[in-house]
Order: C-alpha cells, then structure tokens, then sequence
C-alpha cells in the first residue's frame, strides 16, 4: 500500500490567537451546605450472610483464612442478595467467622474506620470534615515540610481568593491481595476515596493477587483546586515490576517529562526507587493508571478531580452540591493476573474480556457455573431530597467493552466530558469507553428511597453478560431498592442514549446524542474553525493478521496477541506497529538511532506488513492540526477509543460512510469522501464542537479532530485498550523541537541498552 496521502502537512498558518470574551456568567445562588449525619455516611453493617460459610475462593484448600470470613452467599437462583446488606434484614454471621468470637462484629470491634467524612464541595459552601484523622497516613515528608498540605486538606470547596496549595500524596505500589488477612481486621468503609485506613481490598469478593497504591482499589483519589501544585511520589515495591504512573486528562504544560509514559517521557521506575512527579492540573474530572505493561488492568488506578470555584464552572449554577464520595470509577475485572491473558490462549480463559465490572472497586459476582454470588457491599452514593448533585464518572476501562451506566428513576443531566464543561444535555443513560469521562447532575426528585445504579458491560462483554450494580440512596432511607434488581437481559429502561453506539450523528434525533452534537461550553479558538487546518493527518488502524508459519518462524520473536477468535495478531496505525525506543525521547533523544523513526512518509527499507519502528509524526508548534481517524478493523462490533496527551481536541465530526453500497470503510475511501466533501464536519459559528482527549471511532467509521499545537511536548496518541497499547496501537506526536520544552529537572533518571565492545576480561 503507498504512504501518499496518509500525512498531509500543509502551510503552516501562525493565527494569533484573539482572546474572545466568553460570556461571563454571574452565579449568585448560595450553594447549599453539606449534610454529614452519619446515616448519609456509612453503608453501615456487614456483607456477612446467615448460614452456612462458602466463601468464594479460587483455592481456598490452603488457605489458612479459607472459612473465616470470606464472602458468603448463598444465592444461586434469583433470591434477594442484599438481605444483610446495609443494615436490612438479618445481621448475623456464620459462627466460622473470627469476629463473631468476639461478640461485637467488626463494626464495634474498634478496629474499624471511623465513618468517612463527607465533603461538601460547592465552592461557597463550607467544607465539613469529620472524624478524619490522618496522622497514620501522614507520611514523613508530610510531617517534615510544612508547606504541603495532606490530601483531606487539599480535597476542598474551591474559592476564588484563596492562596494554592501543594498537595502532597505518596503512593506505595505492592503486589498485593484481594481478601487479604487484612480483611480480618477491619472493613473498608464503602464511600472512602481520599483514603483509607483499612487496608483490607474486598473487590467482588473473589480472592486474587494484586497490585495496589497504599492498599486501595482504585488506589488513592487526588482532589485538589485548580492553581494547586500536585506533588506524588511513587515508591515502587511491585517484586521484579517497573512502572510509569500517567495522569489521565493532565496536560503537563511546563511539566512535560511527568507525563508517565516510559520510554517517551520518562524511564520505567525500577523496584525500589521512588519517582516524585509535579504539575499543576487543568479543571476537570481526571484520572490517574499505570502507563507500563498490563499492571492498569490488576488495580494501579485511580481519580483525579480538579475543582474550580463556581464562579469559573459555566454549569455550576445547575447542581448543589460535588462531593468527593460522588466520583464513580469504572473498570473492568479479571479474576487472575492481566498477564494470564497475554499473549493470550486457546483453550481455556480465552480472549480479553472481563469477568467482572467494578464500581468504585466494589461489587459482587455471581459465579456462572454455580449461581454462587458473592455478597461484597456494593457502591452506595448518597443523596438528600431535592438537591442537586454532580456525580463524575470515570471510564477506567482496561478492555474494548463500552461501559453503559443507568439509574434508575433518574435522569443524567450532562455538563462535562473528559473535564472540559458543555452546553447540559439531558439523558437516561450513558454509553463511554476507556478512558473517558462524563460529568453528569443527578437531581433527588423522585420518591426518597433507594433506586439501582446499572452498569453495564456492552460488545464483547455482552458475552459473558458482565455488569455491576450500585445503589442511589436518599439519605435517612432505606439501603435497598425495593424494585426487581436488574439483570443484563432485563435491565433499567435506557431511554435516551448519550453516545450511541450506532454512530448516526449527522442527524438530530430524539432517542441519542453524540459526542460531535455536544457543545462546547468554554471559548473556542476561532482558528480551529477555519475551513483548512494548517495540518492534516489521515490515520487509518486495523489489525495484521499472523499466519502462525510467519508468526513462529526459528529465530523470530514477534510479539502478538491472541484475539478472542484466536487470531495472532499485532496493531497497526498507518501500517506501522509502534514500538518503544530503548530511552526516552524527551530526556535522551540523542541516544536513540535515528533509524529507529519511522511514519507513514518514511518508512523503514524493507518493512514488511508487520513494519515495527518507533512511529513519530511532526508536527510545527502552534499549528491548527486535524487528524481523521479511520477504522479499518475488519471486525463488527469493535470501536476503538483514542486517547491523546498533553491536549483536549475538539470532536468535530463522527461518522459512516454515507456510500451505502461501501461494505468497510478504509483510507482510500475517507480520502475520496473527504474530496468530495462527504466527511461531517461541524465548522459553522454555533457548531461549538466538544472538547475531549479520548474519542471513540466508530466501528466501521471515522473521528475529526482537530487541536492548536500550542503545547511542546512528545505526546502518545493511542487506542486506550490496554491489549491494543502492547501491540501497537500507538503513535508519537512530536510538537515543535526539543528547544521548544523546558530541560529536565537535575538528575532525571536515565536508561538504555548497555552494549560495550565484547571484552574477555
Ligand atoms: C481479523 C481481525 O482483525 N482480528 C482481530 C480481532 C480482535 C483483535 C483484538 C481484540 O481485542 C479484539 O477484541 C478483537
């Protein structure tokens, strides 16, 4: 296939940016204060069930805890499993459990977490914290430099006039375990996200290795206001691992080397060092995951809020309240090591997909062979009558599944994606992929009790029907939703679609939004909607497809993956498989061989149909850039969410091919579509397209994107999937020249290979 017409640099255009007023919006309604009995707090009593002890273990013959505690549950066929959840029906544990010796339970034993404190976090409301004592957590740099502050005094309501602080978090990565003995000495409280006290990880009750930051799942929330400077050390004592730490939605502006992607900012973090990254946030609703291997996928996540005073958020006159127990972290969930699944097999646990979706790293699983369902507590986030609250949804998703998030009796008013506001838009469920993030109100207007949060896992993971539930509970009622709990067949009726998977976006329709008829609700620079951007990028992806004869060749050892059909394959952007250079690109450039570069215009002599080089595009600083991304997955039923770093884009089309006798879409076919002016695109004056840095491409479409380089940096763009990242599916986009970014800080780490000459002595 020629390279011509992939990469278009066209002249470069230098607009001076005119600094358009945005409307400025007064809020002056008075956000009302936080509630903080203790009844809206704890999900209070235990997950232990009457009866007889069956802990759901994948061996529990030696362990030594096999009987002791564990997740009981005895609920094979369709009986209600939340008979002892949350106070409601019967309290009493099996006798094999240790706390019943002695008498009180774990919730009186004094070992347990004082209940979590709610935060009340609009902005003019005050900030209430209770019972937090932190000191154990304080670390000692904490106690050592008083100029930081703890992450319960950073996790704040946000204020115009108040001077920025220097959060300080330590992050110590483990391996670790699901169902610890940990677990026998007190209980995670369900609503803690700052952090916890407890260092028990009870995921969906099924025991497995781990890796973890300071015990939790999701690790460690961070919380901070906007001019704050963020400062996290991660210490890693993961046995034999190294790993990168990368803020999801951080732009790194001026802190370009922190951006935790190994081999391109920065050198893996061996075992036993510990690596302080800084920056400073832009606003929104974030997240933080390892960037190294596949250790995202075995618990090393986390979120990211960066909060702004009311006066600065366009939306913040349509909620009252955004608490820092209402962020809901996604992900999906193995029941052994990610690395089990790569390669990958094919015989047994085949494929990528997930067992299980967790919420807030909470849920239960019900065991398809047995109908045994775990009892774990579930996520409970609560709500008092008639007040308005901003919940943040993360998507942190390891696999191709889309994520659809229901509630029932609610509507989901939406006002932000990736942490860049829109125009609300009200919806009754949510369909996002990994790596993206929806702001969403929810207003306490039905009848006060408690009402099913559904999550469900879509394409792929319809398969093994993987979903979660949660609850959405009106304070001072009941903890259990008195409607028929939904199943994956039968679940809350899903109304009007945000994201529909169907791609039809060039038409208004009443049952769906997409993400291109978002609008933006923040300024736009006006040279992003020019008719020609100064650059223009075609990046078509799929998929090569191994015959085993190539694939297993003596002396050969390509990397691939066994998809879940059982094709060997590698990914390819532009017909070239991304490989990492051996040091970083913004701290050892000059190390590398140049040869090592490659793009769809220079292309390595002799590169086959599985071309591996470190695929770099160029791009001038501060040009208006527009990449087209093309799916050319031969596959139905896959869309591919692409993430971008260092920037938000905008969304300025999403779609199929209009050609109705065009079977698959391929470059090719976008270019003669984009001559002939058929590719959607919104540029006209009040199209304000969305800003957002992950974008899911249409199974057998296309995204537009465009963005103003106006960041110096080398930025990873990649499918978000994790098992697409290891094979490929990545590109570096290089703003300006390395005069353009600011050095390293002294002493940043190095690596490389170590090749001297050959010396017997
Ligand atoms: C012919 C072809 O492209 N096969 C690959 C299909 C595939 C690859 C990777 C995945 O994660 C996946 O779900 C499906």
């Amino acid at each position: 296939m020629g390279c011509s017409g992939r990469y278009y640099l066209l002249t470069l255009v230098l607009c001076v940016v005119t600094e358009l007023a945005i409307g400025v919006r007064v809020v002056s309604k008075r956000k009302k204060e936080a509630i903080s009995t203790a009844d809206d707090q704890s999900t209070s009593a235990s997950w232990w069930q009457a009866g007889t002890a069956t802990p759901f273990r994948s061996d529990s013959s030696n362990n030594p805890f096999s009987s002791t505690h564990g997740l009981v549950q005895t609920h094979p066929s369709g009986s209600d499993p939340f008979s002892s959840f949350g106070g409601v029906g019967s309290t009493s544990r099996p006798s094999s459990n240790p706390f019943a010796t002695s008498g009180s339970g774990p919730l009186s034993s004094g070992v347990r977490d004082n209940p979590l404190p709610l935060l009340a976090r609009n902005a003019n409301g005050k900030v209430s914290l209770k019972h937090l004592d932190f000191t154990s957590s304080a670390t000692a740099e904490l106690r050592r430099n008083p100029a930081l502050s703890a992450p319960d005094e950073c996790a704040r309501a946000c204020r115009e006039n108040e001077p920025p602080r220097i959060c300080y978090y330590h992050f110590t990565l483990e391996l670790y375990t699901v169902l610890g003995a940990a677990c026998q000495v007190c209980t995670p409280n369900a609503t803690n996200v700052v952090w916890s006290h407890c260092q028990c990880v009870l995921a969906d009750g099924v025991e497995r290795g781990i890796l973890t930051a300071n015990r939790m799942l999701p690790g460690p929330s961070i919380q901070v206001c906007e001019n704050d400077k963020v400062v996290i050390d991660v210490e890693n004592h993961m046995e034999g691992m190294e790993v990168t730490i990368h803020w999801h939605g951080i732009w790194q502006r001026g802190t370009q080397y922190y951006d935790g992607v190994p081999f391109v900012t920065q050198c893996p973090i061996q075992q036993g060092n510990t690596f302080r990254y800084q920056w400073q946030g832009n606003a929104g609703t974030h997240f933080w995951h390892a960037h190294t291997g596949l250790q995202k996928l075995d618990g090393l996540y986390g979120s990211i809020v960066v909060r702004q005073p009311p006066s600065k958020d366009p939306n913040s006159h349509l909620y009252d309240y955004d608490l820092t127990t209402h962020v809901m972290l996604l992900s999906d969930w193995l029941h052994e090591d990610a690395a089990e699944r790569y390669p990958g097999r094919l015989a047994v646990n085949t494929g990528q997909d997930p067992e299980n979706v967790l919420i807030n790293g909470k849920g239960q699983f019900r065991d398809p062979n047995t109908g045994f369902m775990t009892n774990t507590p579930l996520e409970v986030f609560t709500i008092t009558p008639g007040r308005r609250y901003r919940f943040r949804m993360i998507n942190a998703f390891a696999s191709v599944c889309p994520a659809q998030v229901t509630f029932e009796g609610h509507n989901l008013t939406v006002i932000a994606t990736d942490g860049e506001p829109v125009h609300p838009v009200q919806v009754n469920t949510i369909i996002s992929f990994s790596g993206e993030r929806y702001d969403f109100v929810i207003e306490a207007n039905n009848i006060p009790g408690a009402y099913w949060i559904q999550v469900r896992g879509l394409g792929e993971c319809g398969i093994k029907r993987a979903q979660q539930l949660g609850i959405l509970r009106y304070a001072r009622g009941p903890y259990q939703p008195s409607s028929q709990t939904p199943t994956y067949d039968v679940g809350i009726p899903q109304g009007v679609v945000m994201n529909p998977l169907d791609a039809r976006c060039n038409v208004s329709r009443n049952d769906a939004f997409c993400i291109s008829q978002l609008k933006n609700a923040r300024h736009i620079d006006p040279a992003i909607l020019q008719e020609r951007p100064d650059v223009k990028i075609f990046l078509p992806f799929r998929f090569f497809v191994y015959r085993p004869e190539m694939l297993f060749q003596p002396n050969t050892y390509n990397r691939y993956l066994v998809a879940p059909q059982g094709d060997h394959v590698i990914s390819l952007v532009d017909e070239i498989s991304y490989m990492a250079p051996p040091a970083p690109l913004i701290s050892q450039y000059d190390d590398i061989n140049p040869e090592q570069f490659c793009n769809g215009d220079n292309r390595p002599a002799n590169c086959g149909q599985n071309c591996m080089c470190t695929h770099k595009v160029d791009v001038p600083l501060n040009a208006v850039v527009e990449v087209v991304l093309v799916d050319e997955v031969q596959i139905a039923n896959l869309s591919h969410p692409f993430h971008l770093h260092g920037y938000a884009f905008n969304v300025i089309g999403i779609g199929r091919s209009p050609d109705t006798n065009v079977k698959k879409i391929n470059l090719k076919h976008a270019l003669d579509l984009d001559r002939r002016g058929l590719l959607e695109r919104h540029l006209k004056q009040g199209d304000l397209p969305t800003a957002k840095d992950t974008i899911a491409v249409p199974n057998n479409g296309y995204v537009i994107i465009r963005f103003r380089a106006n960041n110096p940096g080398f930025w990873l763009f990649h499918c978000h999937f994790l098992f697409h990242i290891v094979i490929g599916m990545s590109l570096v986009l290089q703003v300006g020249t390395q005069a353009d970014l600011p050095p390293v800080p002294p002493n940043f780490p190095t690596c490389g290979d170590h090749l001297p000459p050959i010396s017997l002595h």
